[in-house]
C-alpha cells in the first residue's frame, strides 16, 4: 500500500487535530503514582491506557524507547502495540528513538523503525545528527521510499545542548552553529515541497532568547519548509507563548510535545484527555 509521504500526513493531521504531541513515557514514579508495578505488567496497563485515552485527541503520539526497552523484550511488545493503537485511533507515530550510527548501522536502524513490514514501523522518528549529518542518509532514503519522516536533532530542550549544538562549524563547513547548520540540511531536503517536507527538526520549547548566541529567537532559522517538534512543553517549562516567541511564523508547522505534564493527570482518563483538548485549544487559540 503506497502512503501519502509524512510532510503531507503531518500537515493534514495537524490541521485536522491540532498541534499538540502527547508523550507515552512510562517513568518508573508515574507507574507507582498510577498504583501499578514496576513491571511489563504494569507498563503493559499504563501504556495502553495513556494511548486509549489521548491517541483520538491528539495529531501525533510519541512514545520514547527507552522506558519500554528498561522491560527487555516483553518491554518491546508492549511499545509494539503502542505504535499499532495510536494509529489505528488516528494519530501519527512518532517514535521516540534518537539513533545516529555510521551509515551503514543507519541503514539498518531505518529498517528496523521505517519499513511497513519491521513490527516496531512508526510514521516517523527522532535521529541524532552527531556522527555527521551525511550519516543520515539511509534514514533519509528509507523513509522517501516508504513516506515516512524524520526529525532530526537542532537545538534540543536540555541546558548541555548548547555545548555541541552553539558550537561554530569550521569555514569549510559553512561557519555557522551546528545547530544552524543541521536547519539548514533540512531545508535543503525539504526544497519546495507542497504541502510540506518530510524532514523535520527537533528544537526544545525551552530554548532562550540568547542574543549573540545564534540560538533562539535570536538566531535560527526555522523556515525550513518541514515539521518542527518542539519537546520539553509543560513539564521543562515551555509554552504556548514560548511558541509563537521561537518559532515566529514556522509556528504553523509546529507540534508542542509533553509527556509528563499530561501522564501525571492519569490514571483518570478524561483528565487526561481534558489536558489535550485543553493544550490544542490554547495553541490553535495562539497559531492558529
Ligand atoms: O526528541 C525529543 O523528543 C526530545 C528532545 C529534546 O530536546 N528534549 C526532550 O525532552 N525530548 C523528549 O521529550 C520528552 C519530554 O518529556 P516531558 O519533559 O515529560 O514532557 C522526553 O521523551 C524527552 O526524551
Amino acid at each position: 500500500m503506497t502512503v501519502a509521504p509524512f510532510g503531507q500526513r503531518f500537515a493534514a493531521s495537524l490541521a485536522a487535530r491540532g498541534q499538540f504531541c502527547v508523550g507515552i513515557d512510562p517513568h518508573a514514579a508515574l507507574l507507582s503514582d498510577w498504583g501499578l508495578d514496576d513491571t511489563a505488567e504494569g507498563l503493559e496497563k499504563f501504556a495502553l491506557a495513556a494511548v486509549e485515552a489521548v491517541a483520538p485527541y491528539c495529531s501525533v503520539v510519541k512514545p520514547q524507547s527507552a522506558f519500554y526497552e528498561r522491560f527487555g523484550s516483553r518491554g518491546i511488545a508492549v511499545l509494539e502495540r503502542v505504535i499499532a493503537e495510536s494509529r489505528a485511533a488516528g494519530a501519527l507515530v512518532l517514535l521516540d528513538v534518537k539513533r545516529g550510527d555510521i551509515g551503514s548501522t543507519s541503514q539498518a536502524y531505518a529498517e528496523a523503525y521505517l519499513d511497513p513490514s519491521s513490527p516496531l514501523a512508526s510514521d516517523a522518528v527522532t535521529i541524532s545528527p552527531y556522527l555527521g549529518f551525511g550519516s543520515l542518509t539511509p534514514f533519509v532514503e528509507t523513509a522517501r521510499s516508504h513516506g515516512a519522516g524524520l526529525f532530526v536533532l537542532a537545538a534540543t530542550s536540555n541546558k548541555e545542548g548548547p555545548e555541541v549544538q552553539e558550537a561554530v562549524t569550521a569555514e569549510d563547513f559553512g561557519g555557522r552553529t551546528v545547530g544552524a547548520a543541521m536547519l539548514e540540511h533540512l531545508r535543503e531536503l525539504n526544497g519546495d515541497t507542497q504541502p510540506l517536507g518530510s524532514f523535520g527538526a527537533v528544537v526544545g520549547a525551552t530554548i532562550a532568547p540568547s542574543a549573540g548566541s545564534g540560538r533562539g529567537d535570536a538566531g535560527l532559522d526555522f523556515a525550513i519548509n518541514g515539521p518542527i517538534l518542539a519537546p520539553g512543553y509543560g513539564e521543562q517549562g515551555g509554552t504556548t507563548a514560548d511558541v509563537v516567541r521561537i518559532f515566529g511564523s514556522a509556528a504553523a508547522n509546529v507540534v508542542a510535545s509533553s509527556s509528563r505534564g499530561v501522564l501525571r493527570l492519569g490514571p483518570d482518563a478524561h483528565a487526561m484527555r481534558d489536558a489535550v483538548q485543553r493544550a490544542n485549544d490554547e495553541l490553535r487559540s495562539l497559531l492558529g
